[in-house]
């Protein structure tokens, strides 16, 4: 079984709108609300995908019951634990351009961890855990703490999240971690410019433990880069109208068809990312199936 865990989920509340007037009275366009936050976006694809995996991680107040409520009416496994301060709401404006509000959401108590760390105590080798986005405050050692555990008890996990809470994770050796350019920049300290450079700074995350990099490009497609491969995959052609949960999208995909061949991963990675891109919402299957034959897989010696 696939496990997802999203440590501070949000309701995502996405205002539509001509012009944003800082300082002025503003009435929206069309408003939506989904069930979002990094681990259960890649819950929600891969449902979408008929992947089944269970939605872990803390939830508390009207908001919370909303992304419980949300993930059951979409047939989405889940098993919160219960917080008592409201779960966030993550704003994200579109005015042409998009503009995102993340709120810091609710306190988390040792107590809540302690049960969270029983959830994942009694997943076995067959499982894999795929932890992303922000953690709530005052637990910064947090994934390296569950990352040890699992690593402890021979279980793979995938790691989405930024800095040192990813890189602190890196010795225990993340099957998957999905850095993109702004993020690779932060960890690395550098500001590579071209896709050999890039290659480069990401190559140093492989040194360091993790199995397999997907550095994502946005509208630019990605780099794959493991031991043996380091492959570049293009975007698809088509019109951006909602990038939040692109990233997810593609940690979904690629997981997805784990245990099959990595261009396989790859091209299903690519077709969630940008299908979720081309979308009002995250993808659905038909729009990520319209993409696969797109989707081109190309060496290295092909980017250069
Ligand atoms: N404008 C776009 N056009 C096509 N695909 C896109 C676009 N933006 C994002 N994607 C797809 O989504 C993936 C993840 O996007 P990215 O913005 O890099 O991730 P994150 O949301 O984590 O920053 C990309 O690799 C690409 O496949
Ligand atoms: O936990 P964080 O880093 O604040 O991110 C949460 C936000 O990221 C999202 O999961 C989208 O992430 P991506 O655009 O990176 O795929 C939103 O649903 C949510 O509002």
């Amino acid at each position: 079984m696939i496990y997802t865990v999203t440590f501070n989920p949000s309701v995502d509340y996405i205002v539509r709108l001509d012009e944003l007037e800082i300082g002025g009275l503003n009435r929206t366009g069309d408003t939506a609300k989904y069930a979002g936050g990094k681990g259960i976006n890649v819950s929600r694809i891969l449902s979408a995908l008929e992947v089944p995996s269970t939605a872990l991680g803390f939830a508390g107040g009207f908001t919370g019951s909303f992304i419980e409520e949300t993930l059951q009416s979409q047939g989405i496994h889940h098993d919160f634990i219960k917080v008592s301060g409201d779960t966030r709401i993550n704003i994200k404006l579109k005015t042409g351009e998009e503009t995102e509000i993340n709120a810091a959401g609710p306190m988390i108590d040792t107590s809540d961890i302690d049960r969270l760390k029983d959830q994942l105590s009694s997943l076995t080798p067959e499982d894999h855990v795929v932890f992303a986005g922000s953690v709530p405050s005052g637990h910064d050692s947090l994934y390296e703490t569950l990352a040890q555990l699992l690593d402890s008890k021979g279980i793979e996990f995938t790691i989405d999240a930024e800095g040192d809470k990813l890189t602190s994770t890196l010795k225990h050796k993340p099957y998957l971690i999905k850095p993109n350019l702004f993020e690779l920049e932060g960890i690395t300290g550098k500001k590579p410019s071209t896709k050999t450079e890039m290659i480069e700074a990401a190559t140093e995350l492989l040194d360091f433990g993790a199995k397999n990099i997907l550095l994502t490009l946005g509208s630019d497609g990605a780099l794959f880069i493991n031991s043996e491969h380091t492959y570049y995959v293009p975007s698809p052609e088509g019109i951006l109208k909602n990038s939040v949960g692109a990233g997810d999208s593609t940690v979904a995909g690629f997981i997805s068809r784990k245990g099959h061949p990595v261009t396989e991963q790859l091209k299903y990675a690519i077709a969630c990312g940008s299908a979720t891109a081309f979308s009002d919402d995250l993808a659905t299957r038909d729009a990520i199936e319209a993409l696969l034959d797109q989707i081109e897989i190309q060496t290295i010696e092909e980017v250069k």
